[in-house]
């Protein structure tokens, strides 16, 4: 169990081990969200493609250096994949965590320190009162599946099924009870659903462009979390790019998980050759529409008020360069370090890449973020993350 400090305030992120008979089959997902993939029971087997094969190569050698033979090798193999199990605190969880602890974990969970304020404890005062924040993921330390979430007509879902460096954004954020939160981009849902588990926001608002999706997004948060809660939690369909002029300085904590380059599912693309060339020309596009939405969610920001960078690729024109872009031309803008926060905390559960040696050479000045980097036995992410404060 890792104690967790956010922002002066306690919670606890369970993390733990779970024990079960049933065995990854080889799969390879066709997604774009891990968190659906890993859902699936059953999905098609693909064949990688080559011309993103070279690409990473080429690419990710010379970025990454010697971590990434090992970083390509989980990429390749889908059938080592680990993945984690959040569960639901808003639904009846007991039986399942015996389940996911098996026989040889005992139950030594304890409460976490919470408070609830006045508003949150009036949505309290009906016959269920709402359980403490809590989030609590469980991760197997091999390649385990877990069946997807069973629909039980009038009960929410009591888990989900996620990568779990997905979560790093989400504990990034830090939020607390009472906050006003954006999610920028935001379906299927799965870090709206994780914030959900660590406060009581006063607001949440979680936005998606694409209606589609939009309309994934709702039935997520319908499936797993309480209608009680249901006037804190707005859907809406903007594009991102634009939020951030109208609704200014609303938010105290804003979240881009940004539409990126999926390593996982991109060096699978069905189509051959053709499908890899137009994935290379949205690669090199992606920058421009991450920078204008990261810029989006600074001004969505109050003064004070923290705004999550996150993507899952390795590519550091998508992650470090969109940040730093983004810092030298803000004003009133300055980047936390998460290194001690959350690198040095998490490091025995997620490999993340060593600091660029700028970094060290700088002494205090904090990197652009941190980098999970799959690595043979910890098969999480990739996923990059960076906080950015604004102090005017
Ligand atoms: C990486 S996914 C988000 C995953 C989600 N945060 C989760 O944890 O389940 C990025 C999302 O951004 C959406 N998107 C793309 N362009 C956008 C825009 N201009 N404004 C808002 N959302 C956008 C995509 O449709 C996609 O659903």
């Amino acid at each position: 169990m890792i104690r967790y400090l956010v922002s002066g305030e306690l919670f606890y992120l369970q993390w733990r081990h779970f024990g079960s008979s049933r065995r990854l089959s080889c799969n390879v997902s066709n997604g774009t969200d891990h968190e659906q993939d890993l859902s699936r029971e059953t999905v098609p087997i693909k064949q990688v493609c080559k011309l993103l094969l070279d690409h990473f190569d080429k690419q990710y050698s010379e970025e990454l250096g010697p971590i990434w033979p090992s970083a390509r090798s989980v990429l390749l193999n889908p059938g080592c994949w680990q993945y984690g199990v959040i569960l639901n605190r808003f639904a009846h969880v007991s039986d399942l965590k015996q389940r996911l602890q098996g026989e040889t974990q005992p139950n030594t969970i304890s409460p976490p320190p919470y408070f609830v304020d006045d508003s949150l404890r009036q949505l309290n005062s009906g016959s269920h009162p709402l359980p403490p924040p809590s989030l609590q993921c469980f991760i197997h330390p091999t390649a385990v599946r877990f069946p997807s979430p069973p629909h039980r007509q009038g009960q929410l879902k009591s888990y989900y099924l996620l990568n779990a460096a997905s979560l790093l954004p989400v504990l990034a954020l830090g939020v607390q009870n009472g906050d006003r939160v954006l999610d920028l981009c935001s379906a299927p849902g799965g870090k709206a659903l994780a914030i959900l588990q660590t406060a009581y926001p006063a607001l949440l608002c979680c936005n998606e462009v694409d209606p589609h999706r939009r309309d994934w997004l709702a039935k997520t948060l319908e499936s797993f979390i309480p209608q009680s809660l249901s006037s804190t939690i707005t859907v809406s369909n903007h594009d991102g790019r634009i939020f951030g002029q109208r609704e200014a300085g609303m938010y105290d904590k804003v979240l881009v998980d940004a539409p990126c380059s999926n390593d996982r599912s991109w060096l699978f693309s069905s189509g051959g050759e053709q499908q890899g060339c137009l994935r290379l020309k949205e690669r090199a596009r992606l920058p421009i529409l991450q920078t204008e939405l990261l810029r989006s969610a600074l001004a969505a920001v109050r003064p004070g008020g923290v705004v999550v960078y996150s993507t899952c690729t390795l590519s550091r024109s998508e992650n470090q360069e969109v940040v730093k872009a983004v810092l030298n031309s803000c004003p009133g803008v300055e980047i936390d370090d998460l290194e001690e926060e959350l690198g040095l905390q998490l490091q025995q559960h997620f490999r993340f890449a060593p600091p660029c040696p700028n970094h060290a050479l700088l002494g205090h000045t904090p990197s652009c973020g941190l980098l999970v980097v799959p690595h043979p036995g910890q098969t999480w992410g990739p996923m990059f993350l960076s906080r950015i404060r604004r102090t005017h």
